[in-house]
């Protein structure tokens, strides 16, 4: 039965922990994924697409900064919209030459999109989201005394640089992205969670922040009325006590049996935290709907019920 399925491309599966993020690797991992997306598009189903950004938004910070003596440097929402543009443009080329190889007529676009936050959403003095690189403690220590950035400990890989991710509420170009959908466009939204904006009484307004692409995807497939959320990332399935000798993985998990180790601490905030609260929201908003999380690599046995960890309500 066709099923219209969102697909979260995480930014450090595009990007790994073990990786530079050249041009190369950014499109061999995308192109992994893209080969298995399109057999998806070709057996019927409606495609939604969008994809992180920590690793790629914070590498364009960092330019900015070893550059602003020459270049003036940009803004974080500014930052955010270049990354959809990236990443949106290897994602719709790939994908659209997948789909022309295999002979299927269908068009692929990337929207800018942006996406509404409160400003008085506490996530502003509490940053979580991590970006771009990975560095020793010691690094960090200097960062954080020199810069003044906020640095953290990100699941054993190394420590990062955190930015506000505050909670998306409403996608600004919804209506169009369903209009696009309903016309047959394979349509990439929402990419690094949107442009994060205030309203304002002069209008939408950007501010410096990364939404959590998966709880933006979450909002996004809820709008599509969507069957399926895959949130595609590095590791392969949800575990507890993650990372941990006694570490557990899971095929399947109910919504109680998520909500149950959430509550425990399982899942940490700017990492797995997120892909949970995003699959929980997601699986209760409809009785048939399920999230599955899975390696990108692993997408495509992901698809048939082979690998992930698959959550439904029941
Ligand atoms: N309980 C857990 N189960 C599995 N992975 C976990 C868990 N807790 C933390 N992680 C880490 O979370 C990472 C996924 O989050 P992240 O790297 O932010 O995803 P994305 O691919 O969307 O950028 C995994 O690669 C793993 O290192
Ligand atoms: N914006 C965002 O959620 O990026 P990652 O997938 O890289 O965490």
């Amino acid at each position: 039965m066709a099923e219209t399925i969102v697909l979260a491309f995480g930014g450090n599966a595009i990007t790994k922990s073990t990786e530079k993020g050249t041009r190369d690797e950014q499109w061999k991992n995308i192109r992994n994924t893209c080969s298995h997306v399109a057999v998806l598009i070709k057996q019927g189903h409606r495609v939604l697409i969008t994809h992180g950004n920590g690793p790629q938004v914070g590498n364009l910070l960092l330019k900015n900064e070893l550059t602003r003596d020459v270049v003036p440097p940009m803004p974080l929402d500014v930052c955010v919209s270049n990354t959809q543009g990236s990443l949106g443009y290897a994602i719709s080329q790939t994908l659209g030459n997948f789909l022309r190889n295999a002979g299927v007529d269908r068009p692929v676009a990337a929207m800018i999109t942006q996406v509404v936050v409160r400003s008085e959403d506490p996530a502003f003095a509490n940053p979580t989201k991590y970006i771009g690189p990975f560095y020793s403690q010691t690094q960090a220590e200097a960062m954080m005394s020199g810069k003044g950035h906020v640095m953290r400990e990100d699941s054993g890989r190394g420590w990062r640089r955190v930015v506000p991710s505050p909670e998306p509420v409403e996608i600004v170009e919804a209506v169009a992205i369903k209009k696009m959908l309903d016309a047959g466009v394979i349509v990439i939204a929402a990419g690094g969670g949107g442009v994060p904006v205030v309203r304002t009484p002069a209008g939408l307004e950007g501010v410096e922040a990364v939404i959590d692409k998966d709880m933006a995807g979450q909002l996004l497939a809820r709008e599509a009325g969507a069957d399926a959320l895959f949130l595609l990332t590095e590791v392969d399935r949800v575990c507890i006590h993650y990372g941990k000798p006694n570490q557990q993985a899971f095929d399947r998990l109910t919504l109680d049996q998520a909500r149950q180790y959430q509550s425990e601490g399982h899942f940490p905030p700017g990492s797995m935290g997120p892909k949970m609260e995003a699959a929980i929201r997601f699986v209760d908003s409809g009785r048939h709907r399920r999230a599955v999380i899975v390696s990108l690599e692993n997408a495509h046995l992901a698809f048939s019920g082979e690998s992930g960890t698959i959550i439904t309500a029941k």
